[in-house]
């Protein structure tokens, strides 16, 4: 289980321009062709994938609440691509909704950007002059007092707006070591 930013791939300031290296793909690869192998992240799970490109690992997506098995299948993984869980999927409207309202809202506030992780949303402030940073989060809070099924949870120099479900990436990885445990022992019930 691998974490992305600030593992696989430096921090930067731009969390676009969160790129990994060719040898770091590398590595991973060579992991992979050993042990089943994700990469379990805050940010959307397309983009994790636009920025990894291995389509033999699982990916779990926003905080683990978007989580896939491979699309090409190798000798350990042969039912993998029954592997999908999405436990928040009801709050895609409301994030939808809150994306555009903080979008707006962090337009006054230079350096600062709203990134769409599908199921959660990041408030970035790492390119935001620290004397606005508590008028930032207090606009953030603002915006959610209308929201009371959304938390806000804090990372390096980001916000994050979740669903307040019971689901985790501590969940995620337990659902994937269950669903591998399945497939590994060929007693699979996932479909
Ligand atoms: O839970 P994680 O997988 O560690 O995700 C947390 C956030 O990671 C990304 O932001 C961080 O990395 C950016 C690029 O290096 C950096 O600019 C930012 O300041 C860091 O917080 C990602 O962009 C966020 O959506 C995630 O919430």
């Amino acid at each position: 289980f691998l974490d992305y930013d600030g593992t696989l791939s430096p921090i930067v300031q731009d969390p676009d321009r969160a790129v990994m290296t060719e040898e770091m793909r590398d590595a991973v690869r060579g992991v992979a062709q050993h042990f089943p192998t994700a990469i379990v992240s805050g940010r959307c799970r397309d983009k994790v994938f636009s920025f990894v490109k291995l389509e033999e690992l699982y990916y779990a997506g926003s905080h683990g609440m978007d989580i896939k098995g491979p699309t090409k299948v190798s000798n350990h993984k042969a039912k993998a691509d029954e592997v999908l869980c999405q436990p928040a999927t009801e709050f895609l409207p409301v994030i939808q909704e809150v994306h555009e309202k903080l979008t707006a809202k962090m337009e006054s506030i230079p350096g600062a950007m709203v990134e769409n992780n599908k199921f959660c949303l990041s408030v970035h402030f790492r390119c935001v002059e620290e004397a606005e940073w508590d008028a930032l989060g207090r606009d953030v809070k603002a915006v959610l007092d209308d929201y009371p099924k959304l938390c806000l949870t804090k990372g390096r120099k980001v916000l994050e707006v979740r669903p307040s479900i019971e689901w985790n990436k501590g969940h995620a990885l337990k659902f994937l070591l269950k669903s591998l445990g399945e497939f590994l022992h060929g007693t699979s019930q996932l479909s």
